[in-house]
């Protein structure tokens, strides 16, 4: 019977999408003003392959492919008169493309993954020369590789769904471990991981094309939702470790993977929120949509070359190109937002150029009204979350992370306040090839943080250590903080022993007021100071000051478990408890008995400190966290008299 009535949650969603999407449609607009005949010839081939294809009903190819995938993907500028590489293909050379680095993975573009043993590196995404790159899989600087496998999506769930398989492609990654000998050999005990090769395709950029997808993806989950009804009718439901899954058919593996594809395919505010959630632990994010929402955070597809000469000729210019030696059309990374590619500058810099995908600025607002509607509807997110506050603020920090120029200026104030703190380089921007939708900056080498979990101890400990004291510096010190805790916005560099930070489209300041009452705060958490934590949580805005007792007792124990790393000198184990996940525990009784939403500073602020925490625990990291609280604190200053509040506490 829940089957049902989700299925018909569902119907209805898809059905008040598509219902939003027609009324905001400019095409609609225009049939209803006569122009049936535009409305036919322009739209309804658009209109079916974006919704069939987002349903997950057609097969999943690159639609945009002019023929055969080129395999040249670096394009040399002569020194000579300006040349317009897009326009008038006055290119000096074309060099078949190498084998390109993405956070760690290695894609050769235009061909399946092979079995790949020792082809794939966990070499960095940057600072390499072309000679260097085309032999990126002989080195083994960071004695680790990966090991790859084409597999079917049958293959993964065993059970012969109908969905695309052959298309989906999905890869099989096991980590692989080179032994002091050189022998590679594979950890045991690790489970495999879905990888996805990135397809090209155009970015839907007008409104009425990103709603229709949102329709098509709701039609593609009810279809999911309805199939996996009907195979618990006939087999019963399955034994899920997850309880989530277990309940709602909505939740299958199938329709987890169909989310992920048609994010990648959407790309924009709906990608962002998907990589958002996917740094969280299982304890907050049911299981299968967490495995989906990995393969989002590994990137999306890719825009076609004509769509991206579009956006750089109209915002550098037609002749962007006379100020590169060369510009390598295959992408470096394919993010949220944004597509980056490699360049090497007149002088030799070698640069990250990235280049946002049209209409995602403009599609904020109904990107996130669409992924609303599918959450409401699908009731996913549970009731007290006050989302309409949560909604709000993600509207404006995208708008920001939209705007490259506002990036550029947050990069560069990073640059010089962590100019004298040892471990850490942000890159230089190049503002003569920059806009406000195309930011290029110095390419940096580095692996994600995900990957130095590989590494050993002692590295990991490091790294553990130099995140969480950028973190408290960024917050504490120069009350300045970039708020996107994604792993791959820390390269760590392990020659030089440099953490290279990137994306700073999500950085904010903090007011002094603020940060007073947060410092004194995590002191009383870390003392486990009842009264105080609830005195500084009223003063922030986290308690009204009517809260029941049960709330009070929740909130004040979350706010001791956040503090626990914090509480002892001598390190803490990040692998010793799971804080996340008891903290989720504690919040299932905060969100039936909130009476207030969160303090507006504090949505991008928390998701830096538990990125912070969950870094740490992915690394298996030993932090001396105390040390580096007090280090902080004894160097903080006070805007008022009341500093003695904490500092008698320590
Ligand atoms: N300066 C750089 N040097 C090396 N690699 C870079 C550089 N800038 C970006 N990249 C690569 O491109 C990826 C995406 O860049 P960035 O994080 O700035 O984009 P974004 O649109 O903000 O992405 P996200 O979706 O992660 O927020 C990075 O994870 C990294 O792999």
């Amino acid at each position: 019977m829940a089957s049902f009535q989700n299925i018909r949650r569902l119907a209805d969603g898809v059905f008040l999408v598509a219902f939003e999407a027609a009324k905001r449609s400019p095409v609609f607009e225009a049939a209803r003003s006569g122009e049936i005949e535009t409305l036919v010839s322009k739209s309804l081939n658009k209109v079916l392959v974006s919704a069939t294809d987002l349903a997950g009903l057609t097969r999943g190819r690159s639609r945009e492919f002019s023929g055969p995938r080129a395999k040249e993907s670096v394009v040399f500028f002569s020194d000579g008169p300006e040349t317009n590489a897009s326009a008038s293909g006055s290119v000096c050379e074309v060099i078949p493309s190498a084998v390109i680095t993405n956070q760690g993975e290695s894609l050769e573009f235009g061909k399946e993954l092979q079995e790949s043993s020792g082809e794939s590196e966990l070499q960095s995404s940057g600072g390499k020369t072309e000679e260097q790159r085309v032999n990126v899989g002989e080195s083994r600087d960071l004695d680790a590789v990966k090991e790859e496998k084409v597999v079917t999506l049958g293959d993964l769930t065993n059970d012969g769904a109908s969905y695309e398989e052959k298309d989906v492609n999905l890869v099989v990654s096991a980590e692989k471990r080179v032994t002091d000998g050189g022998c590679a050999e594979i950890s045991a005990g690790v489970a495999p991981v879905k990888r996805r090769r990135p397809r090209e395709r155009r970015v839907p950029s007008t409104p009425f094309s990103r709603a229709l997808g949102f329709a098509g993806l709701g039609a593609g989950l009810a279809w999911g939702t309805l199939q996996e009804s009907a195979k618990r009718l006939v087999f019963g439901t399955p034994d899920l470790e997850d309880k989530q899954s277990a309940i709602s058919p909505f939740l299958s593996e199938q329709n987890a993977e169909r989310l992920a594809l048609a994010l990648c395919r959407m790309r924009g505010a709906a990608l962002k929120l998907g990589q958002m959630l996917s740094i969280q632990d299982d304890s907050l994010v049911p299981k299968p949509i967490l495995a989906a929402l990995d393969i989002v955070r590994q990137g999306a597809d890719v825009m076609p070359r004509s769509q991206l000469n579009d956006v750089l000729d109209s915002e550098l210019g037609p002749n962007w190109s006379s100020k590169l030696r060369s510009f390598d059309y295959e992408p470096l990374a394919a993010a949220s937002i944004g597509q980056v590619h490699r360049a090497v500058l007149k002088d030799g810099l070698e640069v990250a150029m990235k280049i946002q995908y049209p209409g995602v600025a403009e599609s904020i607002e109904s990107d996130i009204e669409n992924v609303r509607r599918l959450l409401d509807y699908t009731n996913l997110i549970p009731k007290g979350l006050f989302l309409d506050r949560a909604i709000k603020v993600a509207k404006e920090e995208l708008a920001r992370e939209c705007d490259y120029l506002l990036e550029a200026a947050n990069q560069k104030h990073f640059r010089e306040l962590l100019a004298n703190s040892e471990g850490y380089y942000v890159p230089m921007v190049i503002d003569d090839i920059s806009s406000k939708k195309v930011l290029t900056t110095e390419l940096v080498t580095g692996v994600p943080v995900d990957k130095v979990a590989l590494l050993d101890q002692e590295t990991r400990n490091y790294v553990g250590k130099k995140l969480l004291e950028l973190t408290l510096k960024e917050l504490f010190a120069f009350r300045f903080m970039q708020t996107d805790p994604n792993w791959s916005n820390f390269l760590y560099d392990e020659p030089t022993k440099m953490i290279n930070l990137i994306d700073f489209g999500a950085a904010r300041e903090y007011p002094q007021n603020f940060v007073d009452d947060y410092l004194r705060m995590v002191i009383a958490c870390a003392n486990s100071d009842r009264d105080a934590v609830i005195e500084m949580s009223r003063r922030l805005g986290f308690l009204t000051g009517e809260e029941s007792e049960v709330m009070l007792d929740a909130h004040v124990q979350a706010g001791f478990l956040v503090g626990l790393p914090f509480s002892k000198s001598g390190g803490y184990d990040f692998r010793s408890t799971n804080i996340t996940r008891s903290i989720s525990d504690l919040g299932v009784t905060m969100l039936k008995h909130r009476l207030t939403p969160p303090p507006d500073e504090v949505y991008s602020l928390h998701r830096k400190l538990s990125g912070a925490f969950l870094a740490c625990i992915k690394l298996g990291a030993v932090v001396p966290c105390r040390e580096l609280l007090l280090d902080v604190y004894r160097h903080y200053q006070f805007s008022d008299e009341s500093s003695q509040l904490a500092s008698s506490s320590l």
